[in-house]
């Protein structure tokens, strides 16, 4: 498979902070690529070197096969589509018109404005002023503005930071219409569940070095301890092993018709993060 983002042996340090230490993943076509750390663990550090805003250390970082550097090419430039928390927009022009602008400087019909409004579902607001918009709702056009141009390779830093249930399930579903449209997309966040509902895969982020990287549900089945957890109709829980006792027990408890539920202790990726940092992720 294609891969679209190679990175080996990435450092990075600055005055007198190491803030990438040897961070080496690949990233394929049309994935979308989490990747997970707490605050300060170096994911902006990363993107900013993969969008050339900044200049590793030492090691490679290749975007599209070629170094990371080129990206400030405007042949790549327009291959390529970046919202990170240094994004600003004309705070007197509306929703539309820093759009517009950005359609001008990227070649792209007018048209597109109103497919990604639709996408970060700001329709009804395309002639407010930026100045008039909440925090949420600037994210959202930052968003927007980001993919105007249906780029090959969307870097994401914490996108769904600022924003409320609803628009963060209206935002996957956008994100996850440009990955059907061949998008590939690397995003950051400390939000788990974020995670498992987007990522193809993660790779765990911890003090400038990568601790796992998989798909959410490997890591999930690697870190699984092999017991149920029965919560019964008189309100207690009891915790059993899988296998033939536990299959017994499981049937005594429903031949009493006493099982109000039965789950699996799967740990979440917060809990495996938790396990193999020692740290939470927020
Ligand atoms: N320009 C800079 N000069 C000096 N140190 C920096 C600079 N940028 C980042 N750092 C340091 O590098 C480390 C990694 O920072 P980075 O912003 O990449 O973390 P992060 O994982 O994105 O954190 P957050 O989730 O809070 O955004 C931190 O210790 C930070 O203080």
């Amino acid at each position: 498979m294609e891969r679209i983002i190679e990175v080996k042996n990435l450092a990075k340090v600055f005055a007198n902070q190491q803030a990438l230490k040897s961070v080496s993943f690949d990233v394929k076509k049309g994935e979308i690529f989490g990747f997970l750390g707490p605050s300060g663990s170096g994911k902006t550090t990363t993107i900013k070197i993969l969008t050339a805003q900044l200049e590793q250390t030492d090691g490679d970082a290749y975007i599209f096969g070629v170094p990371a550097s080129k990206l400030k090419e405007s042949n790549y430039r327009k291959k390529i589509g970046v919202l990170t928390d240094n994004s600003s927009l004309y705070e007197r022009l509306t929703v539309y018109d820093n759009l517009k602008l950005y359609c001008d400087l990227y070649e792209v019909s007018y048209k597109r404005i109103d497919e990604v409004l639709e996408m970060v579902n700001l329709t009804d607001s395309k002639k407010k002023s930026i100045s008039k918009l909440s925090k949420g709702m600037v994210q959202r056009v930052i968003l927007a503005r980001a993919f105007l141009h249906e780029p090959d390779l969307l870097f994401l830093d914490e996108p769904t930071s600022a924003l409320d249930p609803v628009n963060t399930k209206h935002i996957y579903k956008g994100l996850n219409r440009l990955k059907e449209n061949g998008t590939t997309i690397f995003l950051t966040t400390h939000d788990m569940n974020e995670a498992e509902t987007l990522c193809d895969r993660v790779a765990f982020l911890h003090e400038g070095e990568i601790q796992l990287l998989d798909t959410p549900k490997k890591l999930r089945t690697t870190f699984a301890n092999d017991t149920l957890t029965l919560e019964l109709t008189d309100g207690n829980k009891v915790t059993i092993n899988k296998g033939p006792d536990g299959a017994q027990a499981v049937y005594d408890y429903m031949k009493e018709d006493k099982i109000v539920s039965i789950y699996s202790n799967e740990p979440t990726l917060g809990d495996i993060f938790v396990e193999v940092t020692g740290r939470k992720l927020s």
